[in-house]
């Protein structure tokens, strides 16, 4: 039997959920002192910051890079790669293979695989399958740095590609596009519920010499940024304010990182990192735990660490010459309500140059446009223009933006599309400059929630609780897969207790699941209020805990429906085609409900277009008509047959709105030091998944074991009859929950069964959904399963590894996945401990998941807590991790009446005193039950005739 950790092990994982924990406090400590240090006199509202994505990844997270965050598939050009066309109840959202016949844009078509809208642009989202399959990469997020602002850049084109092409001048009308109406969603805009709390300030106020070209003026030395500002060396004309931190309790340093990039060296402050997140050009190294940047930011980062008052970095060697500008100071007396007034006629039909505005960061934005000199010269006027040289792009703080648009209003023709409404609300006060640098978002009270579910939270899943309350409990939780969403999302919902009746949509396989989870994490919850929807009649009455699949939900009685003001919805990107029953039927009760939680690892798999129903639930303000949206992040393009919206633009605009105002993701990477090594999940599977002859043929297995035996052979064999049942009876719902999984962007992960029967069907599936697969059983060779193993470990496309759980269990390293799933259970747990570490081993950097999928009613009912109580002995003699139960779910969900604990003995009598007292009793067991076929599901529980040599196997082991 393997031992899965080791004793040096758990204690480094003990040690270093303390540390995180630590971490957490001195956060929190600071985010107190930096409240009361910055600004008394706002109100709670905006002292409420930022609590994202930024603890722990210092010490372990990895490189971030500009859409990560938002869309990752879409980072990582991740396409379905195989067509899901679920006929089961399931549900599916369709997405297909890229480039098939099927998919490619029908001209003059008007079919369900278009983005587009045929005639009038103005009506809603129209949009389905995917088309191409084809994802533009977001453009590049160019931000450098000029040594003198007297420098006069070159005529430029508009070039949103950040290209460093030369451009003639003039160059009229470089940029146009036509909107198709000026009926405009600006028009009829109804101001949202606001943008909530504000976060960090990139107070990028200037960017000075910060190319390596630039000569230092100073001799090399151990200078700190407030000592070379003080100094008042050259290298710009701006002033600089010295600012001498006095108080510094953490000082580092930045050093030369690689060719062009440095990188800084400091002890953990979440606010620095905080900070660091907010550089263009940053990445993290988990090698060293330490983030490096760009030569270009640098100028901007020493910048902004001023803001930081614990920290005090020494300034980089040989850029001792450049000067840091001050941070900026508040009170612009920006008006937001003058901005958003300037969304509404800003075209001109006679126009000979257009433009328009980009957000680049948070607090600075650009203006793409043409050469006009009486507009260069507008920018010179600007305090905080900054022109990139490499782009040859000139960006502006936001506090400049009201001054900039007014100016250039007034050139005659001359256009320039302002930024987009939702972007103008949701970084008000940075406009107003009354934004709170860097502090996060206060701990709310959750005194009233369960404190079994509160003092479980991870810390970043307590800043992901507190976001959403921040965000009055509408927001897109977008944590990658195994970050605990469901339990942040019962916790906030928790905290809206008043509110419930509460609903829960949820792909039909993990309907329980939930039900489970909240059972789990609320105790205080009678069990009876958690109503878990089976069927259209079910729908019909409501609890105070509702659970329905997305298939229901469209049966649901309307007025019933209309009720429920908490709404979570998991998996939400199941609701990214606006066409689907599923979403029709959604989408008015989010709109109506107070509170909603959309939950999704991957909200967009494939191109922006797929947000939009999403963001639109959340706050269905931000963009009325998706033509606006469409023309913004879509790229969209008026072809002969409509408009195509598959195209994807200003993803980084897109990205800083949503982080602003309604979505917080975590990546694994970030947030693993808090993270236990291994996380277990049992998945209840659905049980209407089973067919009535198997049921039947499951209950005769069952009636037959409770009845006693008068052999132990019959006993026994009545016994593995149940198993293969189980095994017959689970296959339904264990593709169900495989294809959810790929739909959900999983995209390597192994499977490990134990009947020939579940091997095959599985392996048959991903075959018809085109899904590459690797399988390995008792007839792989040696030599195969070396190259079958590479295979998998080196596929950048999505694989996934079937896996006998007898035949696969060692000796292969499949470490570039982390998820596990196993579809049986099997009695061994050291054998079960064995399978997971295929995945668990030296390689993996990740957190792994592993989930059990449980059948109610089958022999999982006595598998699963024999198990558990099996590895919970192996723990206590330290053999075994001891808390495999404490990090899966509980058990409670099974009853043990007194004929179920007849049969629960029988398993443990059969499996743990005898089946596992020697190596070869085991092996014999095993080999026995492979070779039993299931048969026809009518078999009698003992009727093995016909194949005598399988019959002698089992009569071997019992003989034993
Ligand atoms: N704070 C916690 N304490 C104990 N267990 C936790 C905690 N957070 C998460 N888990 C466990 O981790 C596992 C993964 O959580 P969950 O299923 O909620 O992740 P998820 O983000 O929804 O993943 P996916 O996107 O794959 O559905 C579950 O078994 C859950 O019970």
């Amino acid at each position: 039997m393997s031992v899965c950790l080791t004793e040096e092990q758990k204690r480094k994982i003990e040690e270093n959920r303390q540390r995180a924990l630590a971490r957490r406090a001195e956060r929190l400590a600071a985010q107190q002192n930096t409240l009361k240090q910055t600004n008394n006199s706002h109100s709670t509202l905006f002292n409420i910051q930022k609590s994202t994505v930024d603890q722990g990844a210092l010490f372990s997270g990895q490189r971030t890079n500009v859409t990560a965050a938002c869309m990752a598939p879409l980072q990582q050009g991740s396409n379905n790669k195989y067509a899901f066309q679920k006929t089961s109840s399931g549900g599916s959202a369709a997405s297909s293979l890229p480039g098939t016949a099927e998919n490619k844009p029908q001209a003059g078509g008007n079919g369900p695989c278009d983005y587009k809208v045929p005639a009038d642009p103005a009506q809603d989202f129209t949009s389905s399958k995917n088309l191409t399959g084809k994802y533009v990469a977001p453009k590049a997020h160019c931000v450098s740095s000029v040594p003198s602002f007297n420098d006069t850049p070159n005529p430029r084109q508009l070039n949103p590609a950040c290209t460093t092409q030369e451009q003639e001048k003039p160059k009229n009308s470089s940029y146009s596009y036509s909107r198709p109406d000026s009926d405009t969603a600006c028009d009829k805009f109804t101001a949202g519920p606001g943008p909530g709390p504000i976060r960090n300030t990139t107070a990028i106020s200037k960017f000075y010499g910060a190319n390596p070209g630039i000569k230092p003026a100073l001799p090399v030395s151990n200078k700190t940024v407030s000592e070379v500002r003080d100094r008042g060396v050259t290298g710009s004309s701006v002033e600089a304010v010295p600012v001498k931190k006095a108080s510094s309790s953490t000082r580092g340093r930045c050093v030369k990182h690689m060719e062009g990039r440095f990188r800084v060296e400091v002890g953990y402050s979440a606010e620095l990192i905080a900070l660091f997140k907010t550089i263009p050009s940053k990445a993290y190294d988990p090698a060293t735990k330490m983030w490096n940047f760009g030569l270009e930011d640098y100028a901007s980062l020493m910048s902004e660490v001023q803001r930081v008052q614990s920290v005090e970095l020494k300034v980089l060697e040989g850029m001792e010459g450049v000067q840091i500008a001050p941070p900026p100071t508040s009170g612009s007396g920006t008006n937001i309500n003058a901005l958003l007034a300037m969304c509404n006629n800003w075209q001109r039909p006679n126009a000979t140059l257009r433009g328009r505005c980009i957000l680049i960061s948070r607090s600075r934005f650009e203006m793409e446009i043409g050469y006009h000199t009486e507009i260069i010269g507008l920018f010179k006027q600007m305090n905080t223009r900054n022109y990139d040289t490499k782009t040859r792009k000139w960006s502006f703080m936001l506090e400049d933006y009201q001054k900039l648009m007014e100016s250039v209003r007034n050139i005659q023709q001359v256009e320039v599309e302002p930024l987009p409404r939702p972007v103008l609300q949701a970084f008000a006060p940075q406009f107003e400059k009354t934004a709170i640098s860097l502090a996060e978002i206060e701990d709310v009270d959750l005194s009233h929630v369960d404190s079994k579910l509160v003092g479980n939270l991870m810390p970043f899943q307590r800043d992901g609780v507190n976001f959403a309350i921040s965000r009055e409990g509408r927001l897109l939780l977008a944590d990658d897969m195994g970050l605990g969403k469901t339990i942040q999302a019962i916790c906030i919902a928790a905290y809206y207790r008043k509110e419930w009746p509460l609903l829960v949509v949820a792909p039909s396989s993990v309907r329980f699941t939930w039900a489970e989870a909240f059972h789990r994490w609320l105790p205080s919850l009678n069990p009876e209020s958690v109503n878990v929807i089976v069927t259209g009649r079910d729908s019909q009455s409501a609890n105070l805990i509702n659970i329905i699949s997305f298939d229901l939900l469209g049966k649901m009685d309307k007025q019933i429906a209309a009720n429920f003001k908490v709404i979570i919805i998991d998996e939400s990107h199941f609701l990214k085609n606006v066409k689907t029953a599923r979403c029709k039927a959604a989408m008015p009760l989010l709109k109506s409900a107070k509170r909603v939680m959309l939950l999704s690892g991957t909200p967009a798999m494939s191109r922006p277009a797929e947000l939009y129903t999403q963001i639109a639930a959340v706050r269905p303000t931000f963009f009325p008509r998706f033509h606006d949206f469409g023309i913004r992040y879509c790229d969209a393009k008026q072809m002969p047959w409509g408009w195509d919206y598959s195209g994807s633009s200003n993803l980084n605009e897109l990205k800083l709105l949503l982080e602003e105002s309604i979505m917080i993701r975590r990546l694994k990477s970030e947030v693993l030091s808090q993270l236990p090594a291994k996380q277990r999940k049992m998945v209840v599977v659905a049980p209407e998944g089973i067919t009535a002859k198997t049921k039947a043929a499951l209950a005769a297995a069952a009636k037959e074991m409770a009845k006693g035996f008068k052999s132990k052979v019959q006993e026994k064999e009545a016994l593995l009859l149940f198993y293969n049942r189980t095994a017959e009876a689970k296959i339904r719902s264990v593709l169900e929950y495989i294809i959810d999984l790929l739909e959900s962007g999983r995209e390597k992960f192994l499977v490990f069964a134990h009947h020939k029967l579940v091997l095959d069907n599985i392996c048959e599936e991903l075959g018809k959904k085109e899904v590459p697969y690797i399988r390995i059983d008792g007839n792989t060779s040696s030599a195969d399963r070396q190259s079958l193993c590479h295979k998998f470990q080196f596929s950048e496309k999505s694989c996934v590894a079937v896996l006998s759980i007898t035949a696969a269990n060692m000796g292969l390293t499949l470490s570039s996945a982390d998820l596990v799933v196993f579809a049986e259970l099997f009695w061994n747990p050291g054998v079960l401990i064995q399978a997971e570490d295929r995945v668990h081993r030296i390689g993996q950097t990740s957190s792994v998941n592993i989930h059990y999928l449980v059948a109610k009613g089958t022999a999982d009912d006595y598998l699963w807590p024999m198990i558990q109580e099996k590895i919970k002995v192996l723990g206590q003699a330290g053999l075994s991790e001891a808390n495999f139960s404490e990090t899966t779910e509980s058990t409670d969900y099974f009853y043990k009446d007194p004929k179920q604990k007849t049969i629960y003995d029988l398993f443990q009598r059969s499996f743990s005193e005898q089946g596992a007292e020697n190596d070869s009793d085991e092996a014999l067991l095993l080999e026995a039950c492979e070779e039993v076929d299931l048969g026809e599901s009518t078999c009698g529980p003992t009727d093995y005739s016909g194949n005598a040599c399988k019959r002698r196997k089992i009569d071997d082991y019992f003989a034993l």
